[in-house]
């Protein structure tokens, strides 16, 4: 099977019919190989892996973030944000600590004509941009109670933070509990799911609604973050 079949097949399963967005994760999967090649920017080298381990791995997140704005904190090469940009009509901050990263994202926008989105270098828990996102989402950045100081003082109230982590997460979840009330938020949903075309192989989305302010004390530095997680 050729990655395109395997994306086709795997995004219907989704739902989505595009072949445009088909061409420009195709696009986007050779900059990404090609470019890591040089530097480090995934440990996957197949294309059908990129298929399977990225794209419809991220898929799923493309219809929470319909219409919405949507900051991707530490997106690393991309994801779930350049996925979620071809896939949907959101309007995508990239934004990663790792400048190498960002200026490759920046290509890869320019390349595919991504308008609407952006690459942004900076730490998550200094972009001062507080509130403004209706939709924050992170996948494989840091454990849940950090990564919620990280993402959630980004979020609007009334908007949601999306965390994709493993199905094994639950006590990493728990132990998040306490920093998410914190933060202004509410756990609303855990959603497992099989990637499409990947052997049964499951992932997982932990929903978290904003329903209060986040105390303007937080985000802290991102040392006492670590340090002493809420
Ligand atoms: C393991 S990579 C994951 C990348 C991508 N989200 C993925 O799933 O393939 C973690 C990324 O988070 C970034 N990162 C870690 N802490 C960060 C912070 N405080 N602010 C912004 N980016 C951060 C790192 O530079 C790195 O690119």
């Amino acid at each position: 099977m050729t990655a395109h079949e395997l994306l086709t097949s795997g995004l219907e399963q989704l739902g989505q019919h595009d072949p445009q967005a088909v061409d420009k994760l195709l696009a986007f999967s050779d900059l990404l190989l090609e470019k890591n090649k040089v530097m480090n920017l995934t440990a996957v080298t197949a294309p059908l892996e990129v298929v399977t381990r990225h794209f419809l791995d991220c898929a799923p997140l493309a219809c929470y973030a319909a219409g919405k704005t949507v900051i991707d904190v530490g997106c690393g090469a991309g994801f779930p944000g350049i996925p979620v940009a071809i896939l949907s009509d959101a309007k995508v901050t990239l934004l990663d600590s790792l400048g190498k990263r960002i200026k490759f994202l920046q290509e890869v926008i320019d390349e595919l004509g991504l308008t609407g989105t952006q690459a942004v270098h900076a730490r998550a828990e200094e972009f001062d941009h507080r509130e403004e996102f209706d939709l924050a989402t992170s996948r494989a950045v840091a454990r849940l109670n950090v990564l919620a100081e990280l993402s959630l003082p980004l979020v609007k109230v009334g908007g949601y933070f999306i965390a994709m982590k493993a199905v094994g997460s639950d006590e990493e979840i728990e132990e998040a509990k306490n920093a998410i009330t914190i933060l202004g938020g509410r756990l609303e949903r855990v959603i497992d799911y099989t990637v499409p075309m990947s052997e049964g192989r499951k992932s997982r989305l932990v929903i978290v609604k904003k329903i209060k302010s986040t105390p303007a004390k937080y985000p802290r530095r991102f040392q006492k973050i670590s340090a002493a997680p809420l």
